[in-house]
């Protein structure tokens, strides 16, 4: 479900990772960490003892881990002090000439290119230089470089950190072929952010903005509406750019929250408990559905049926849909198979009369909730659109749910829209999602109606609807398979 867009969040974590990186400042401690972020407009003053990896946390993207635990003093005249202070020129030069270098390439790209530029001290065209030789580097700051990319060892083995970082050290020279290896592995952000341990980082709105064009493409392209995919884009600058940013595990959780949050804000509007809201009405709760054709309405009103009976509330059917031939048969397998109530009228009769009947069954029968079917249609359509205006001033229902299959993207997102003005929903159902690898839909919809999507279709069977819980669509979408 939803893997296409998957792997395009994880490609803008990894691009926003390395940015965050090459800005990374690692630090000892907590008291540290705070020091520090009231040092960052003074940087030019006092040296910092510890860790240095200014310089190496600007060359890899995986340098400050390895750092974490051999704060040496002696590293840090070469480090930190000349990197991001007094010789912020050095490191803002360096950084443009290899903008200037690595055009078109991507940020992880980049922060190897990084390394020995900033350890070197050296003006920008030094740095370049050495970017390109960086055995030099090495054998200059040896005691920071190699350790910091033997980082990328330990990001194979997590966990093993310091004595990964050790080994490393007596190898140093590996580091582009541990780079390569790494990538090969495909190990990725999930084990980079649990290697580092604490740091802070600015980003600046140019570090981003490669990932996040890329990442506005990817969502474009799986169906994520314009206005949604530019809030989810605004929500990640506001989160990750500008500010100063201390982190306690890894500059992966800082983006991986940053992304967390930009979607949950665009996904969760409107959430309510669906139960809690069950329960809070008179019963009978009374449901209606509405939706295009053969986008699975009856199948939800059967699983729904199902889901509300596991939870201890009774539901009648009710065939609204009096318009297509065999729409009775049709409903009417799903009442039998679940041995529920189905209360439906011959074709060509008048929906409310039927959704009528299923109310009062309801009350006469102590039934809670009445679930009501309703012809296909489209919000264009004036007849049946006026059909469900007179359902609504007939029963007056609790809620009005529009049905869509996440596998029509862009399509669903519009038509939610379009419903939503015509006969305002309280909220919609995404079916086949089981079948949707984009995700669009179900990113925009909440954003796009300001009603929430409540449930997912999984599949064909009864048990295959999920509540939709905006937490775990996320965390869906960010996990790693690695
Ligand atoms: N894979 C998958 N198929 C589904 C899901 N929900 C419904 N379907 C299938 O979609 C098809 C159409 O479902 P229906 O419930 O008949 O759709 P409808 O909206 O009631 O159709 P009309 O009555 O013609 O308006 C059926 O074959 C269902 O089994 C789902 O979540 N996943």
């Amino acid at each position: 479900m939803f893997d296409n867009l998957k792997e395009k969040l994880g490609s803008f974590r990894k691009d926003a990772e390395a940015a965050a990186e090459e800005n990374v400042e690692e630090v000892d401690d907590e008291e540290e960490l705070e020091d520090e972020d009231s040092e960052v407009a003074e940087e030019t003053t006092a040296p910092e003892p510890s860790d240095a990896p200014a310089a190496t946390a600007e060359s890899t993207g995986d340098a400050p881990s390895a750092r974490e635990d051999d704060h040496e003093p002696a590293d840090a005249p070469e480090t930190r002090e000349t990197a991001t202070a007094s010789d912020e020129t050095a490191v803002a030069t360096s950084e443009s000439a290899l903008e200037n270098e690595s055009q078109g390439e991507d940020a992880s790209t980049e922060t190897v290119d990084d390394t020995p530029a900033v350890a070197s001290e050296t003006p920008a065209a030094d740095t370049v230089d050495e970017a390109s030789e960086p055995t030099h580097e090495e054998s200059d700051v040896d005691e920071e470089t190699p350790e910091s990319e033997a980082i990328e060892d330990d990001d194979i083995e997590v966990g093993e950190t310091e004595d990964a970082a050790g080994a490393s050290v007596a190898d140093g020279t590996e580091d582009d072929d541990t780079a390569d290896a790494d990538e090969d592995n495909g190990t990725g952000f999930g084990a980079k952010a649990r290697s580092l341990v604490k740091g802070k980082f600015v980003i600046e709105e140019d570090d981003l903005e490669g990932p996040l064009q890329e990442l506005e493409l990817a969502l474009l392209s799986s169906d994520v509406e314009m206005n949604v995919a530019q809030e989810i884009l605004d929500n990640i600058r506001e989160e990750l750019i500008g500010e100063t940013r201390t982190f306690t595990t890894s500059t992966g959780a800082v983006v991986e929250e940053a992304l967390h949050d930009a979607i949950y804000d665009v996904i969760s509007v409107g959430q309510f408990d669906f139960e809690e809201r069950l329960a809070a009405e008179d019963a009978p709760v009374t449901i209606i559905f509405t939706g295009v054709n053969g986008v699975g309405k009856t199948t939800s009103i059967a699983k729904l049926s199902q889901y509300l009976e596991e939870r201890g509330y009774s539901s009648v059917m009710a065939n609204g849909d009096t318009y297509r031939a065999g729409a009775n048969e049709q409903i009417q397998e799903h009442a039998d198979a679940l041995d529920t109530k189905l209360i439906s009228h011959e074709q060509g009769g008048d929906p409310a009369a039927v959704l009528y009947d299923a109310v009062e069954y309801a009350e006469a029968n102590d039934i809670d909730v009445v679930l009501g079917d309703t012809a296909g249609r489209l919000h264009t359509d004036e007849g049946l659109m006026d059909q469900l205006e007179k359902i609504g001033r007939v029963v007056d229902p609790d809620m009005t749910l529009f049905v869509d299959e996440a596998v029509a993207g862009q399509d669903a997102v519009n038509r939610a829209r379009e419903f939503d003005e015509a006969a305002e929903i309280d909220g919609a159902i995404l079916t086949k999602a089981d079948a949707d690898s984009n995700g669009g839909a179900a990113i925009s919809i909440a954003h796009v109606t300001g009603k929430p999507i409540l449930f997912l279709g999984v599949g064909q069977g009864y048990d295959d609807i999920e509540r939709f819980d905006p937490d775990e669509m996320i965390d869906r979408l960010l996990e790693d398979d690695v």
